[in-house]
């Protein structure tokens, strides 16, 4: 666990870059710092490694002060990546990444081998442990920064903008990949960005900054989207917030049905007489072919025999939210979203109306749950004086933010 506590840092210009922070990055999450340009994200992540050294309060790492630590032992178990990565131009890759190991007199081999494993964790092709940065993409350069990172194997990780620098298809896969790579690590990372998408998406918790290093809110990135703590924060996250709750909403909650769905050799007859306008029509094996609307159903025969409205894209009811169901439904011809399981074959359709139904459910379930939160909370402040701007910022359930949209 990471602890600031009334963390203070006043430059000699009168320059107040972090103003009595106190906030919590527990252990093995990925807490994240985002705001204002010059809010002072960047100056705290660094007093946890002593790049920076506060001028007020103290920053401990499980419970032991940083200024106690040499700098040199404390940031042997501290990775630091940075945007652009800041690789060494003239060392190979395989040589950058076992940067730390070599520092720490491990033996050639070992640290070569270990650059090797790590090439592979981050997803780099083994052919190019023999370059040099330079002839490498900058998405592929981050990749390095990363596994420079995690050579020496630390505990925590800082992340400042890692992948800031790249444009948003590698963006997407970079964060995409950490999340994985987070999943079998567990590392206490702390990472800095100015993208409250990037922030929502990554983030188990998510600190706000604004100007003059004050922090606004920390909570987890449902209560943020739900609960922002002022207008500052409202602003920050953007308009859309509500649609992007529904992401935090798992589609298992969706009620499926299966009315109207046809097996291909069904005859026209039974399309006919369920009277729908729209007949979803599966294979023998449960597959979703397309749509059969009601004009262009044969006089006689099978639905399969029907010219098929392609479906768009199905929803995968274990994986996805109800964001994506809904913008199934929404791109569907048909208004109604097509749910599968993880082998594609379905398990049954949901309309718009019904997912807006669910939608209002599961915010009313957790308006109230946030409440009964509350209500705990400042009855526990009331009880021994808890400071309640840190309440109902509980980690985040299985269902991540998938962005929707699928
Ligand atoms: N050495 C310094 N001397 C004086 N002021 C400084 C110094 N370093 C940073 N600052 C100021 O401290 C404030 C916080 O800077 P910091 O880099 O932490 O912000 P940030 O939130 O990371 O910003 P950005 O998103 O733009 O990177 C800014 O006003 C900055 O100008």
């Amino acid at each position: 666990m990471i602890t600031f506590e009334g963390v203070t840092k006043r430059y000699p210009d009168g320059t107040v870059a972090l103003d009595d922070v106190s906030l919590e990055c527990p252990t093995g999450r990925i807490t994240v710092f985002v705001g204002t340009s010059g809010g002072g994200k960047t100056t705290a992540l660094r007093t946890i490694n002593r790049m920076v050294e506060p001028t007020g309060g103290r920053v401990l790492i499980d419970g032991r002060d940083v200024l106690e630590r040499k700098s040199s032992e404390l940031r042997r178990g501290i990775g630091y990546v940075i945007q652009h990565a800041g690789l060494f131009p003239h060392r190979t890759i395989e040589d950058n990444i076992a940067t730390v190991p070599y520092l720490l007199r491990w033996n050639r081999k070992k640290a070569r081998d270990t650059a090797h494993e790590l090439m592979e964790r981050v997803g780099l092709e083994p052919g190019m442990a023999k370059r040099y940065p330079f002839q490498l993409s900058g998405g592929q350069q981050q990749r390095v920064g990363v596994a420079r990172a995690l050579a020496a194997d630390p505990p925590i990780m800082l992340m400042d903008e890692p992948f800031s620098a790249v444009d948003p298809v590698v963006r997407h896969e970079l964060q995409e990949e950490f999340l994985r790579l987070q999943a079998e690590l567990h590392k206490t990372i702390v990472f800095v960005t100015h993208d409250i998408d990037e922030a929502i998406k990554l983030g188990d918790r998510i600190a706000v900054f604004r100007t003059g290093g004050r922090l606004v809110q920390v909570a987890s990135p449902e209560d943020i989207l739900a609960r922002p703590a002022d207008d500052f924060v409202a602003g920050f996250i953007g308009h859309d917030r509500g649609i992007r709750r529904l992401s935090f909403i798992p589609a298992t909650d969706a009620p499926l049905t299966e009315r109207s769905v046809l097996a291909a050799d069904a005859p026209v007859a039974d399309a006919r007489a369920a009277g729908d306008e729209w007949t979803l029509v599966i294979d023998a094996d449960r597959r979703p072919l397309g749509w059969a609307s009601a004009e262009v159903l044969p006089a006689s025969g099978t639905v399969g025999d029907a010219r098929l409205a392609p479906i768009g894209h199905t929803f995968d009811i274990e994986g996805d939210s109800v964001r994506a169901a809904l913008d199934a439904a929404i791109l569907s011809p048909s208004g109604r979203a097509v749910g599968v399981d993880g082998a594609g074959r379905l398990v049954g359709v949901a309309d718009q109306a019904d997912l807006s139904a669910t939608i209002t459910a599961a915010v009313a379930a957790e308006a109230a749950e946030a409440e009964a939160v509350s209500a705990g909370a400042a009855a526990g402040a009331a009880a021994d004086g808890a400071d309640p701007k840190d309440a109902g910022s509980g980690d985040r359930p299985a269902a991540g933010a998938d962005g929707g949209g699928g």
